[in-house]
């Protein structure tokens, strides 16, 4: 069952609106990273269903998360349907986030009271999904759809909670002009996570380049 209620990700997510997405196949190497973010003031953190043993590394990385990094909520990544958001929320997964918009994850999420942040390319979608009990919709690809789309959303849809995933740099430049435009959070993988710095274990830089991103988030 997950550790943090709906309201306190939410919280969390509000006050230290980044979310790294990661995946590694080592459990030693996933807890590494989430540990690297956590001293950097990371609070939530996106583990994505990649590979056929991902949830076997998601429940080592659920207990790592419970006993080192208590103000964590650790939620899953790439949920398309929902027997794979069960499996998850069974492990311990404390929000669940996907590509795209399935209102079947959103009934099995609702009825755990675990917040389901569905991937969304239009503005309808993000409509159907906050009908369906979606508090916070993410707009994917969001290099791709930019910046003004979520100005233009907001201005009719001002209560939408908007976060940005795919293609979102840890620059001042990049956050700040999704921050203008009125995002709630973004996430964030491949830009926070360069493969030579995973591969040469630099846990430093990640905890620094975390430090330097929140202080850029600035709403
Ligand atoms: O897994 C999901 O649910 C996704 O939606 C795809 C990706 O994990 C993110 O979009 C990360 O994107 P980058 O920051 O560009 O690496």
């Amino acid at each position: 069952m997950a550790r943090n209620n709906k309201l306190s990700v939410l919280n969390k997510m509000a006050a230290a609106p980044m979310v790294p997405v990661f995946y590694h196949k080592d459990a030693e190497v996933a807890k590494a990273v989430v540990k690297a973010c956590y001293d950097g003031g990371v609070r939530l953190f996106e583990f994505t269903n990649r590979g056929d043993f991902a949830h076997e590394v998601f429940a080592e990385v659920s207990k790592f998360v419970a006993e080192e990094c208590p103000e964590m909520a650790l939620g899953v990544g790439s949920i398309v349907e929902p027997a794979t958001a069960a499996l998850y929320m069974q492990l311990g997964a404390d929000f669940v986030v996907g590509p795209l918009f399935n209102p079947e994850v959103a009934k099995i999420c609702n009825r755990r009271g675990v917040p389901y942040v569905p991937g969304c390319g239009s503005i309808s979608e993000i409509g159907f999904a906050q009908e369906a009990g979606c508090d916070v919709c993410k707009l994917f690809p969001g290099d791709v759809l930019g910046p003004k789309m979520v100005k233009g959303l907001l201005a009719p849809m001002p209560w939408s909670k908007i976060m940005v995933t795919g293609g979102v740099e840890p620059t001042e430049e990049n956050l700040s002009s999704w921050f203008k435009a009125g995002v709630f959070a973004v996430g964030m993988g491949s830009k926070l996570f360069p493969k030579e710095t995973i591969a040469a274990a630099n846990w430093n830089v990640i905890t620094d380049k975390c430090k330097e991103a929140l202080s850029f988030c600035k709403k």
